[in-house]
């Protein structure tokens, strides 16, 4: 469904995304996480045909997306991390206004109220899009964003701002999207917003990919991440840190680091006991 190779994007003084390549296969949820700065806003904005990179290819759904960047738009959702809406229209007026601009003919109220039920907001319609909670206003501006029923999602930060109901909720609304067949990617840095509904994850930092994998389960994300991503705080330092973890059967050390097979690495020092976290 979205297949990237080879890409390369520069600001002015910058390599924002350095030799970016990978493929995300339909109806998956992607999180794409990383660190400030990493690239992710970047990557988001190529892939939304928004920003043109100087080299590489992006396919979306089979298509070129800088051969026919219109034809691929319209496979495409995109939320912004700054996104705006129309403050002084009602959710019907905002729902119709995008129905219009994504080139839908007719009459686009039916088209509007079934993007506003799909976001919950089927009791909004005439509210002022002012008038919205923060959590309310993300939903409006994903409903714009699949007003066409695109194949394709791309959702920059949509946690941020957002109190801890409202992102139980987005994840919900994430899930039910990819119910209805939505390939997905979710960018964000804070881990623990992806974990209850990702089914990959894509990490990049410093413009590069640094890992592509696949999740065991969107319930059990948490807990794939934490395996995948572990965090050692040390009471001392001490030597031997892997053959010590290596005694663990429920860490993921690799084979050829466990005890026996390979030198401790002189950077990794160990103590006898250590806590783990993620
Ligand atoms: N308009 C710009 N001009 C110059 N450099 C930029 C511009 N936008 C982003 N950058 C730089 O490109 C790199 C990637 O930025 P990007 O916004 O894609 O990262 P990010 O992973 O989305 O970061 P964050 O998590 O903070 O939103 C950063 O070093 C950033 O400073």
């Amino acid at each position: 469904m979205i297949e990237v190779e080879g890409l390369c994007f520069e600001y002015p003084a910058k390599r924002a995304l350095d030799q970016v390549g990978f493929r995300i296969e339909p109806g998956t949820v992607t999180a794409l996480v990383g660190p400030n700065g990493a690239g992710k806003t970047t990557l988001l904005r190529c892939l939304a045909t928004l920003e043109v990179p100087y080299a590489g290819a992006i396919r979306l759904g089979g298509i070129d997306a800088a051969a026919e960047p219109r034809t691929a738009r319209r496979l495409l959702g995109f939320l912004d991390e700054f996104f705006g809406l129309y403050d002084d229209l009602t959710v019907l007026q905002c729902l119709r206004y995008w129905a219009g601009a994504h080139g839908i003919e007719g009459d686009t109220v039916p088209v509007a109220k079934d993007a506003a039920a799909k976001l919950g907001l089927a009791d909004r319609l005439g509210e002022r899009a002012g008038s919205l909670s923060r959590g309310l206003r993300q939903r409006l501006a994903i409903a714009q964003a699949i007003i066409h029923r695109p194949r394709i999602l791309l959702m920059d930060e949509p946690a941020s701002g957002l109190d801890p109901e409202a992102r139980a909720s987005l994840a919900e609304l994430i899930l039910s999207l990819q119910a209805q067949g939505m390939t997905i990617i979710v960018s964000s840095h804070i881990l623990a917003e992806l974990e209850d509904y990702s089914s990959h994850m894509l990490i990049v930092d410093q413009g590069r990919i640094v890992d592509h994998a696949p999740l065991r389960g969107a319930h059990r994300a948490g807990q794939a991440a934490a395996s995948r991503h572990l965090r050692l705080v040390l009471a001392a330092g001490a030597d031997r840190l892997l053959d010590a973890l290596g005694e663990c059967p429920a860490l993921p050390i690799p084979r050829s680091a466990r005890p026996g097979r390979s030198s401790t690495s002189p950077a990794i020092s160990s103590p006898s006991r250590c806590c783990c976290g993620n």
